[in-house]
């Protein structure tokens, strides 16, 4: 059976013309047609993949005071540790524990006339019981960064623009955010959603998976499940990618099922987004492509901005009321 999620291998991109207008040709029509694939030939190692994976589990197995001196709710850039719980989908508690990292440097100094996103910017909370986990962490950030900028070049020539039309959205500090989960097994809760359905914010998502499967997609109505795939990432398009491409480019829902009794689940999500400070450029597409652009989904419950910084703060706010209540009072008022 041919597979759904078809694996590219990025390397080919960077070789002779005719590897490299296949690789555009495959990614064009998996970006479209279900919006999700596997990568492989990113350059990032096994043995990578496996330390970040040996820290992560050792993160979790803290115990769960180490882990919550680190609490997202201290950080108002959104970064720290979430109990199992303690984020919502649409409403519903996720079953999933995890820390969040962004981009780590100062935060911006505030004299009220900034736009509120600005207070995203800012440091990450490290664990002092596990120092090992930042270079690890920071490295994994750059190594990610680098395979998400050299896919975003193939995007934009697949689409028939620029290879460096996405630029303005990266160039000089892209932004980007990312998080180590761990998912508990059945015998912990009777609830399936280990994340309930979505689609994702920013611009590409890259994700590691293990072994153990649970990561599903919508196709044609039916949940699918993207099986794991080891030394591959996991990409799927982000909805300000559809946006920019006029929904060319599609924005697919996904959830993450509960593991089955016994087992545990580790991932980690790396989503690549633009600068906060950038507009999301409208790209002309060609008008063979232009005909089969369907035009970004619009959903009344979660309206896109252009303007990043508006977008992903709302998302964030959304995600994680707690940190809402605590740092941004003044825009919960005001909403
Ligand atoms: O853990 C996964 O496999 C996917 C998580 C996810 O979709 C997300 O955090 O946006
Ligand atoms: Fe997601």
């Amino acid at each position: 059976m041919a597979r759904l999620f078809p694996i590219l291998d990025l390397s080919s991109f960077e070789q002779d013309p005719a590897a490299r207008a296949m690789f555009l040709r495959d990614l064009r029509y998996a970006a479209r047609d279900v919006g999700f694939f596997y990568l492989d030939g990113h350059g990032i190692s096994l043995d990578e993949i496996e330390r970040l994976f040996e820290l992560s589990r050792q993160f979790f197995d803290l115990p769960v005071q180490e882990k919550q001196r680190i609490e997202m709710v201290n950080s108002s850039q959104f970064r720290g540790y979430t109990r199992v719980a303690g984020e919502r989908t649409r409403g519903q508690a996720d079953w999933r524990e995890q820390l969040d990292f962004g981009i780590e440097r100062d935060p911006v100094p505030q004299n009220g006339r900034q736009p509120a996103w600005t207070r995203l910017h800012g440091p990450n909370q490290w664990p002092q019981a596990l120092p090992q986990l930042r270079p690890v962490i920071l490295d994994w950030q750059v190594r990610v960064a680098e395979v998400a900028i050299r896919l975003l070049k193939a995007f934009a020539l697949s689409l028939e623009q620029p290879e460096d039309v996405f630029e303005p959205i990266y160039g000089e500090g892209a932004n980007h955010r990312m998080k180590i989960v761990r998912y508990p097994g059945r015998e912990q809760t009777d609830d399936d959603q280990g994340v309930g359905a979505h689609k994702d914010g920013g611009f590409l998502t890259l994700l590691l998976q293990d072994n153990v499967g649970g990561l599903q997609v919508e196709y044609d109505g039916k949940w699918v499940d993207v099986e794991p795939v080891p030394g591959t990432l996991v990409v799927n398009i982000g909805e300000l990618l559809e946006l920019a491409s006029d929904g060319y480019l599609r924005a697919t829902l996904h959830r993450v099922v509960t593991p089955s009794r016994g087992a545990e689940r580790y991932s980690v999500p790396f989503f690549f987004g633009a600068r906060l400070d950038a507009t999301i450029p409208l790209l002309n597409l060609p008008e063979e492509l232009a005909a089969e652009a369907k035009g970004p989904a619009s959903d009344p419950a979660n309206p896109l901005f252009r303007d990043v910084g508006v977008n992903v703060l709302k998302s964030r706010l959304r995600s994680h009321p707690d940190v809402a209540e605590r740092h941004y009072p003044d825009l919960l008022k005001a909403s």
